[in-house]
Order: C-alpha cells, then structure tokens, then sequence
C-alpha cells in the first residue's frame, strides 16, 4: 500500500537544499553576486529587509532582475509580505507575473494561509509546478505545523518546505539568542518532525552573525543532526559551510554504496534484511541510500557544467 507521504514524494521529488540564500530584492548588488555563488536556493526577499516605502521598487527590481538573468540551477523562490499587510495582492501578482519556482508565505500560522496563496496561484499554466513554502516562526506555527504540514498531502498539493524564522520566534517568546539554541531546540524539532510526517522538506532558520564562521559552522551541524535539509543564510560566507555541513559526508556516500551494492547483489535478492560487516541492514536502509546517492548525483551533475 502506498503511504500518503510516499504519494506526496512521488509528485514532489527530492531536491538538494542544503543552501537557501536570502536576498533583499531591492539590493541590487546583492542580487548581482548571487550568479557567483554556488547556493542551491535563493530567497528574494520582499518582506522585513524591504522597507514599507520600497516595496513597489524591489518588486520591479525583482521582476527585472528574474527576467534578464539565467539563476542555471539555484531554486527561485519569492518571499512575498503576510496576507493581513497592505503588500501582499500586488507581491502575489508579481509572483503570478515571474513564475518563479515557489512562493514562500512568511508567518503562516494556519492552513487557511497556504489554501488561500494556492487558491490565487490557480490552476493556470503560466503557475503550473509553482511550489508553495512556509515559514514557521511564530508560537501559533510552531503549535499548529503539524497541521499546516498536513494540509499539503495530497499528491495535487504546492506545499513543499517549511522554513523556521528564529529571529521572529525569538522576539514573539523572548527566548534570547544563545549558542546552543537549547530552550528553541524543542520547537524546532516539533517543527521538523510536522514536516517529516508529511514528506516536506524542512530548513533550519538563519544565523544572523555572519562573521563568526565557527560559531555557524556548530549551528549548522546542530541542525544537520536536527534532520534539517538546509539553511536559510543572510550572507556569501555562509555559503560554502551550509553544504558542507548538509550535503552527503564522503562517509555517508561510502556507506550509501555499500548498501546499494549489497541490495543489488542476486545473491540477496528476496532478502528484507541482510548481514553486512556484522549490522543488519534492511531494505528502508537500501531506498535511504538510493535518495542519498541521488542527491550526490545532483550535485556532481552541476559540477559538469560550465
Ligand atoms: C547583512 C547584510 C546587510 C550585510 O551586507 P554587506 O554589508 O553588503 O556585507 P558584506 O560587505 O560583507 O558583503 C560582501 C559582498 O557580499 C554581497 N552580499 C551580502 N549579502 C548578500 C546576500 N544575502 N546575497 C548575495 N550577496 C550578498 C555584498 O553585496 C558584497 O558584494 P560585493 O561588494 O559585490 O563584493 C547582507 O548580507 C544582507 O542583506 N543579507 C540578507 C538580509 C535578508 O535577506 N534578510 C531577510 C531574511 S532574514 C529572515 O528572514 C529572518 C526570519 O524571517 C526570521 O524571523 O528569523
Ligand atoms: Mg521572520
């Protein structure tokens, strides 16, 4: 029998997001030197980095910019403003207008959020495969993701990823900022265990000091061991740790191969479990290793190119 998640997956395959850079669409510097960075994913911010006064600008900017320039394989996603601000009809229409690859509705506390952009998305061409993601970063997200996740189940859904937003979540619950993240660590994982459940993906929030390279490079091991995909960053520098910290080990690979080639062995097919180097290894460890290894494909594939 086929699992809801695993319906799900099969519409939305799996994709590398170890890095989820954000930008200020206004930023025009910003935006020229992303096509030298090797991010898997850009968010174009037109939300909290866009001041109320520049919103129309960095929305023509960002229409500009997306049409002139080839992103090759970076994701495209537009952060567009909440639905209850006065910005969010013209940043939807914009979204319609560019196409990109997802809208991400920042503060979603509800289903009806995500219902709502995919009503206005439609059923047109022009939005056909426009993905939908969400950031959880308020205390009513984080208590209602399982549900927001759960919405998006079904095989004709957008809903895709969640992001989590600590700088808002930390404002809204007054947990300070500290190394460790220990009293955010059990919302985060209520965060990515909601997702799991519901086959989305699921990025760990940003790191607002992007100077401090050690103290990044323990947040993104914390969130790699977490089960996060990937990062949203602020900054170039960050973009290097992000995948290395989130893509596949060169362990892991030596491992995934090692699993692939046993299931792959006559010898063991009509075998669940088998016995290698003394651990037993099932089937589910053989599907972990093939999404693993297509991932590692995904990423040399993109090396290939010039
Ligand atoms: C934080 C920054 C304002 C710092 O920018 P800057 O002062 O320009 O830094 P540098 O001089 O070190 O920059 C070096 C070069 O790198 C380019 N740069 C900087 N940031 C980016 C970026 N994000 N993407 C691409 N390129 C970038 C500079 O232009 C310099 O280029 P060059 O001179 O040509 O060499 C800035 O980093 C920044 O604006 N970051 C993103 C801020 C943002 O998007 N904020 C909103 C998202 S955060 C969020 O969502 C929080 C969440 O909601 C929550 O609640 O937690
Ligand atoms: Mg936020």
């Amino acid at each position: 029998m086929t699992s809801d998640v695993s319906s799900f997956r099969a519409h939305h395959p799996s994709r590398v997001r170890r890095s989820v850079l954000t930008v200020p669409a206004i930023n025009d510097r910003a935006l020229e030197k992303l096509i030298s960075l090797d991010c898997d994913a850009v968010i174009f911010d037109l939300e909290d980095s866009v001041a109320e006064n520049r919103k129309g600008d960095a929305r023509t900017n960002l229409l500009n910019f997306l049409r002139d320039r080839d992103l090759g394989h970076r994701e495209r996603i537009i952060r567009i403003n909440a639905a209850d601000t006065p910005f969010y009809r013209e940043d939807m229409e914009l979204v319609i207008e560019a196409a990109p690859d997802a809208v991400l509705i920042p503060k979603v506390e509800e289903p009806v959020a995500v219902q709502n952009v995919a009503d206005m998305l439609g059923e047109s061409d022009a939005t056909e495969g426009l993905r939908i993601w969400a950031m959880i970063e308020t205390p009513r997200g984080v208590l209602n993701a399982a549900a927001i996740a759960s919405s998006g189940r079904t095989s004709d859904s957008r809903l895709d990823a969640f992001v989590v937003g600590l700088n808002d979540l930390r404002k809204a619950t007054g947990i300070p900022a500290a190394p460790g993240r220990t009293y955010l660590v059990p919302y985060l994982m209520q965060v990515v265990l909601a997702a799991r459940a519901y086959g989305l993906d699921v990025i760990d929030s940003v790191s607002n000091d992007f100077r401090d390279m050690d103290a990044f490079s323990e947040e993104c091991a914390q969130g790699r061991a977490m089960g996060f995909d990937g990062k949203m960053l602020i900054h170039p520098a960050q973009v290097e740790p992000a995948n290395h910290h989130f893509g596949p080990s060169e362990a892991a690979i030596t491992e995934a191969r090692l699993v692939a080639a046993a299931f792959a062995d006559p010898a063991h097919a009509g075998f669940n479990v088998i016995n290698i180097d003394g651990r037993m290894i099932e089937r589910l460890h053989a599907e972990e290793a093939a999404r693993l290894l297509d991932k590692v494909a995904t990423i040399a594939a993109r090396k290939d190119k010039p």
